[in-house]
């Protein structure tokens, strides 16, 4: 799996237009904003950078941004692992969304080097950082990512999962320790999970971006590759079914991506995924029962494959013992992490 594998056209496309490593050809959003592009002069597009420790919401927020599920989330911690850019194009404004791994501090690993580099290339070069927390705390994993921000770029704090502070008057000295700590541009209190909330963010991320013409097709989703899509579908799937027992060190890596056209589907994918595992009884874990388990992860990532792509999917999924992958370095390049 290689996350710089050039991005495969969509759904409604399909067969259509070949593979296509420029902007223009990644997976189109639902289409339900702007129809036709305002003049030149008007447009604005920019670089929000969506950051924060493990779990606090930052996938949630970015599927909800863009409209679209393209980052994976789950209740175990760590499961993002990669920059992805999402994009959305509303009115004159293009929002080009970057998602970042929770900043590792516990280990460190080949792995957990190599996920905070992803977020330090992150926060360097935008136009505006969403510095996400759950409203109401802050802990040391919170500083941490706090103390990668680069000085002169504007910093929101969004303090998320608001639906679960039952007394909102606490917040008000919460944020006071927390203006002391940064001299941030402003306080979105939020729930990614209510679009209302997502609304209000957009026309407060809009002001922070250049005037400049858009990078993608106003119709573009993301960068990333179909095939990079569905191992990351399937990595969701193997943490949603197996709970907090299976190290977050496990991964996908996709075998075969094959595309073939078909008469009764419109297009066929044949795609082969390993799920590597660092134990035998991790291998165990992840097969279940009568094999039930692994069944399952590959009938939930199928439907949601054929879902996003909109073509017929055959997946096969196997698992692979690799003792110790997650601390080596050359092992972690292989395996797609820059
Ligand atoms: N109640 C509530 N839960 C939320 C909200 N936003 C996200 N969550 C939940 O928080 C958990 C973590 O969300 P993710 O979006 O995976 O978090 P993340 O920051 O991307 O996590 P990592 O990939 O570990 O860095 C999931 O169970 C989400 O459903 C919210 O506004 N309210």
């Amino acid at each position: 799996m290689n996350p710089s594998d050039p991005p495969l056209p969509a759904p409604a496309q399909a067969g259509a237009a070949p593979p296509s490593p420029e902007p223009g050809a990644g997976l189109p959003s639902a289409g339900d904003d702007a129809s036709s592009s305002p003049p030149e002069g008007a447009q604005r597009c920019g670089l929000v950078a969506i950051v924060g420790k493990p779990n606090v919401g930052k996938s949630t927020l970015l599927n909800a941004l863009v409209g679209q599920k393209i980052s994976i989330t789950s209740r175990k911690a760590q499961t993002t692992r990669h920059r992805i850019t999402g994009m959305r194009t509303r009115g004159a404004t293009q929002f080009v969304f970057v998602d970042t791994p929770g900043f590792q501090t516990r280990h460190s690993t080949a792995l957990n080097r190599s996920l905070n580099k992803t977020v330090m290339g992150a926060v360097g070069d935008v136009d505006v950082v969403l510095f996400l927390v759950e409203a109401g705390r802050f802990t040391l994993g919170d500083a941490k990512v706090l103390s990668l921000l680069k000085p002169g770029i504007p910093v929101l704090l969004v303090a998320n999962k608001l639906d679960q502070v039952h007394r909102r008057g606490e917040l008000a000295p919460w944020l006071r320790d927390m203006q002391e700590r940064h001299a941030f541009a402003e306080f979105v209190p939020m729930s990614a999970k209510n679009p209302k909330d997502i609304e209000r963010l957009f026309g407060i991320v809009e002001k922070y971006l250049p005037e400049q013409p858009w990078w993608y097709a106003e119709d573009e989703l993301t960068d990333r590759s179909e095939k990079f899509m569905a191992a990351e579908m399937v990595r969701e799937k193997l943490f949603r079914l197996t709970g907090e027992e299976l190290p977050y060190t496990s991964t996908v890596i996709i075998d075969k991506f094959d595309e073939e056209p078909s008469p009764r589907h419109g297009r066929m994918l044949r795609i082969a995924a390993t799920i590597v595992v660092e134990r035998d009884s991790h291998k165990a874990m992840v097969i279940g029962e009568k094999g039930e388990r692994l069944k399952r992860i590959g009938t939930e990532a199928r439907t949601e494959l054929e879902k996003l792509m909109g073509a017929k999917v055959f997946l096969e999924i196997w698992v692979k013992v690799r003792a110790g992958w997650a601390d080596d370095e050359a092992r972690v390049r292989s395996f797609g992490y820059e």
